[in-house]
């Protein structure tokens, strides 16, 4: 299936894009937002990774369906669905990996921070449960915005006294995604050797892919290396607005954050050198949380790989990137603060 072993000039590792099927840990897995539109997929790619024994499926709504229609897939993985809170900790309990796309998706002329309203109180409520039920469980947080939904879920775990930085990502997979697909078609590459790291946040300005690390080295002249980077950056914009009123990514959604997903459980399961970009507490700017490629292993983040060289033109992304990444950060850190009741 995935089996693509990459190294990236810049760290000597091997970046993410693998699994195998050797892994015989059990690992229970709970999808929260199983039923949306990420949900579905999401849980169908779980379903077929021979690296999860458990999947657990939790929505407010429709959960029954999907996980019966999930279940009939004659793979490893037992199945069970979970239907509205009362049911949430008989899902979390024992779970390995928390995956988190509950939340609404944007509609278009939306940004990313106008969901802030919506699905701050659903992230912060669902970490709540998960800091009852199964603290120590990695956590992936697909829910926009990102930037701001990171730190809201580190602020409720440190409220309940089981914060632990290296186990809580924002999923910014999406990003290398589209970065190597994007790449790969200007240059005729076959994508399927194609790693760029993207740093930063996840939202317009704050997403930086980094093709002077990219793995092929290629170049273009600045212009079009800007106007890919500018696409990149717009990427999530482009599917909103292609799918016109009906949501965002969830196709390609799902499929990054499966690769994600199997990556951190092969990790978890000992293999070494797994590495994937994701956004998480950082020391390498003044921004506290930041992406960048992350060395995984049985804790989650075994050490952050940090930004690398960049060239002039991707150092003045990063200063343009900070201001609103700050600013995101500290809305998700005050809404904690003065919103969220023990
Ligand atoms: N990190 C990333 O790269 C990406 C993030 N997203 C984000 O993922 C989120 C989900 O997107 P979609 O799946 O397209 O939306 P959707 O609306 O299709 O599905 C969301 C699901 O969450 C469920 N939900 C709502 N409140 C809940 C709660 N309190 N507990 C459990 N489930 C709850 C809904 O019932 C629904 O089934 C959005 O915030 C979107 O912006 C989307 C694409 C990429
Ligand atoms: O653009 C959106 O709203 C969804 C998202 O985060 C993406 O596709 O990168």
């Amino acid at each position: 299936m995935f089996s693509r072993f990459v190294q990236t000039s810049q760290l000597g590792a091997v970046v993410g894009k693998h699994f195998s099927t050797s892994g015989q840990n059990n690992a229970k897995v709970a999808l929260l937002g199983a039923a949306g539109g990420i949900g579905q997929p999401l849980a169908l790619l779980l379903k077929q990774s021979p690296l999860v024994t458990h999947l657990a499926l939790y929505d407010i709504a429709h959960t029954p369906g999907v996980a019966a229609d999930v279940s009939h897939i004659d793979t490893r993985a037992k199945v069970t669905g979970h239907l509205g809170a009362e049911q949430l900790a008989d899902c979390l309990k024992n779970a390995e990996l928390v995956l988190i796309p509950a939340g609404v998706p944007r509609k278009p002329g939306m940004t990313r921070d106008d969901l802030f309203n919506t699905n701050a109180s659903i992230v912060a409520n669902l970490v709540d449960a998960i800091a009852k039920n199964s603290p120590k469980a990695i956590i992936g947080i697909i829910t926009n915005p990102v930037n701001s939904t990171v730190p809201i879920a580190a602020e409720v775990l440190k409220k309940r006294g089981v914060y632990d930085e290296r186990r809580v990502f924002g999923v910014t997979t999406l990003d290398v995604v589209r970065s190597n697909t994007f790449i790969a078609e200007a240059k005729g590459l076959d994508v399927t050797k194609v790693e760029c790291p993207v740093i930063g946040g996840h939202s317009g300005i704050t997403i930086i892919p980094v093709i002077s690390q990219c793995t092929p080295s290629v170049t273009f002249p600045q212009p079009e290396r800007e106007k890919l980077t500018v696409r990149i950056q717009n990427a999530g914009t482009e599917v909103v607005e292609a799918k016109a009123g009906a949501g965002s990514a969830t196709l390609s959604m799902a499929f990054a954050a499966a690769e994600f997903a199997n990556s951190l459980l092969e990790a978890l399961n000992g293999t070494e050198g797994k590495v994937q970009c994701a956004y998480v507490r950082s020391n390498e700017t003044e921004a506290k949380y930041f992406a960048t490629p992350i060395l995984l292993g049985k804790n989650g983040v075994e050490k952050n790989l940090g930004i690398g060289k960049l060239s002039d033109y991707e150092r003045g992304l990063v200063t343009a990137a900070l201001p609103e990444l700050i600013a995101n950060i500290k809305k998700g850190e005050d809404f904690v603060a003065t919103q969220f009741k023990q």
